[in-house]
């Protein structure tokens, strides 16, 4: 999987290939530049060759630099190419100030005030701020930027942001924008950044359509998405170089010749009368995921309604936390998946209690994680490595009221990180930019942007759904659980994509065959 990196591991990657004397940090902003010109001629391959317009808005950093390369660039493929750039220039780096000068051996730099004037480029170039931004971007810059796309009139300029939309904190994905500014103030249809993704590409509202990555032959980390992400780095799920069956094969319970228990036996904790959709929807994903067995126990009064809609799914009736303890004591059971429509109180908490205490893969979502807002640290007591929690927004705040969404100091990751250390399971944080975090500092992401967008999955049920995938992953035992949670997250959005619009939760698990097929598995 590939890595996604902070602002600081980027530099010190380029600093250390610097200090190896491999490369100079002018020869990287030229392949940055370059590279960038390339991706966007691949986006666009009818921007190739010359005759195109083009305006670049040059920052006082390296960002900057990076925009004078591009300039150039364009210039030697023969577009007309005017440039505007900001601050001192005697105080930009060497590299950045070298840039600028080659350039000015083929045109001037503007003040970025005069950016409005002229007629309709065919591109913009968004080269003011990439990872140096510390604090949010001048109101000028934002003027600028719009002053351009309004010289377009009705019809739109292509933007390409250099290595990220300026204003982004490639850390947090936050947007630092000056105040009154439009949050798509600075959007771009084209984001081209360089050796690897920065983590705030993938957290957050993107606000670039697409990314590329640029190699500018610094090296890579090791990319195998069977391996455990490494403490401290991020990781994007996705089967990366390897095909999706190799990656799949390794978590997927698909051995030929394997007995239905090798494949897992998951149990789901049902809840009562009228509301065991929710229970349902979590076991039939289990199954289709490939668990061997899953049994749905629901209380007495639950009986008849949910032996009316199941069929290969088991039944079994569960006469309260009372009960639990005797269908526990199965030990084919490997996996227990409890919270969807159980119902806030002490009788969830007690089962909770029980499944913690058996000692087995478990996934807790919804009403187990809900029962112990008044005491989250009773919930972490009873926690072990083999649990993963799902919450969604809402319920992440209940228990880690500290780290909530509205008010969080930290970035998503961090979030989520801290939430796994505090609680001792893995915590998969909800949303379309999904993380995954374990007590052992490995932090993965499953984003839904650039390409993959799901906006229909955010559907009543569907994170009943993923609670029993995750749970048949966990059950056939050759996932651990970071493992089976990232890969439960990506199979979840492909899901999603393969029904596209108009897809409810019931789908979800029925569109897996399909998928799997697809996938060549
Ligand atoms: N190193 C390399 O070899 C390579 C680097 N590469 C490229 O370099 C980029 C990183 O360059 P960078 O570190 O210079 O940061 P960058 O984003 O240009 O901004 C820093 C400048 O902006 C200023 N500033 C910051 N915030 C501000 C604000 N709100 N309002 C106003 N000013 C503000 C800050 O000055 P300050 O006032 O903070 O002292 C400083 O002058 C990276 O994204 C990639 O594009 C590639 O070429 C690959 C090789
Ligand atoms: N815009 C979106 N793009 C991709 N996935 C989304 C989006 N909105 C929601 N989701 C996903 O849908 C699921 C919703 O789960 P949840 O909030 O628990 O809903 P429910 O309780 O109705 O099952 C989560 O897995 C979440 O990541
Ligand atoms: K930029």
């Amino acid at each position: 999987m590939p890595e996604l990196l902070t602002a600081a591991q980027m530099r010190a990657r380029e600093e250390t290939a610097m200090k190896n004397g491999a490369v100079t940090g002018a020869a990287l902003m030229e392949r940055a530049g370059r590279g960038a010109v390339e991706a966007t001629v691949r986006t666009w391959p009818d921007l190739a060759g010359g005759g195109h317009h083009a305006v670049v808005l040059c920052g006082p950093g390296n960002n900057g630099g990076d925009g004078y390369v591009v300039a150039r660039r364009l210039a030697d493929l023969g577009w007309t190419v005017e440039v505007f750039g900001m601050g001192d220039p005697q105080k930009a780096s060497p590299d950045a100030r070298l840039m600028r000068q080659l350039w000015e051996a083929c045109g001037p730099v503007g003040q970025l005030s005069d950016a409005g004037h002229g007629t309709r480029p065919d591109l913009l170039v968004d080269a003011l701020f990439g990872t140096g931004l510390g604090r949010a971007i001048p109101a000028e810059t934002v003027t600028a930027v719009a002053a351009v796309k309004a010289r377009s009139g009705a019809r739109a300029c292509r933007v390409v942001a250099l290595d990220c939309v300026s204003g982004l904190d490639c850390d947090s994905g936050r947007m630092l924008l000056p105040d009154g500014a439009a949050p798509d103030a600075m959007a771009a249809d084209l984001t081209v950044t360089f050796h690897a993704a920065k983590r705030g590409h993938y957290l957050g509202q993107p606000q670039s359509r697409s990314l590329e990555v640029v190699d500018i032959g610094l090296d890579h980390a090791e990319d195998d998405p069977r391996q455990r992400p490494a403490p401290g780095l991020l990781r994007r799920i996705e089967p990366g170089r390897l095909a999706p069956a190799a990656w799949l094969g390794s978590v997927l319970p698909v051995a030929p010749g394997a007995h239905k228990y090798d494949r897992g036996h998951v149990l789901v904790l049902g809840g009562g009368c009228g509301k065991g959709g929710a229970g349902r929807l979590a076991a039939r994903a289990a199954l289709r995921i490939g668990a061997g067995l899953v049994t749905l126990a629901v209380p007495p009064s639950a009986l008849q309604e949910n032996a009316a809609r199941l069929d290969a799914i088991m039944l079994t009736s569960m006469k309260g936390p009372e009960g639990l303890a005797d269908i526990l004591s199965d030990s084919r059971l490997s996996c227990v998946a409890l919270g969807p429509g159980l119902g806030v109180g002490e009788a969830t908490r007690e089962m909770v209690r029980q499944v913690a205490g058996a000692d087995r893969a478990t996934v807790l979502d919804a009403d187990a994680l809900s029962s112990f807002s008044d005491d989250p640290d009773a919930l972490f007591g009873l926690l072990h490595a083999r649990c993963v929690l799902t919450p969604h927004e809402g319920e992440f705040a209940r228990l880690f009221p500290d780290l909530a969404e509205k008010d969080r100091s930290v970035s998503k990751v961090d979030a989520a990180a801290e939430a796994a250390r505090r609680s001792g399971a893995t915590v998969l944080l909800k949303g379309p930019d999904t993380v995954i975090a374990s007590p052992d500092g490995a932090v993965s992401v499953n984003a839904a942007f650039y390409g993959r967008e799901a906006p229909w999955l955010g559907t009543a049920g569907a994170g009943d759904v993923l609670t029993g995938m995750i749970a048949g992953l966990m059950g056939n035992g050759r996932a651990d659980p970071h493992l089976a949670a990232s890969a439960g997250a990506w199979l979840h959005v492909e899901a999603a994509r393969y029904v596209g619009p108009g897809l409810i939760s019931e789908d979800l698990p029925d569109a897996l065959p399909g998928l799997f097929r697809s996938l060549g598995l």
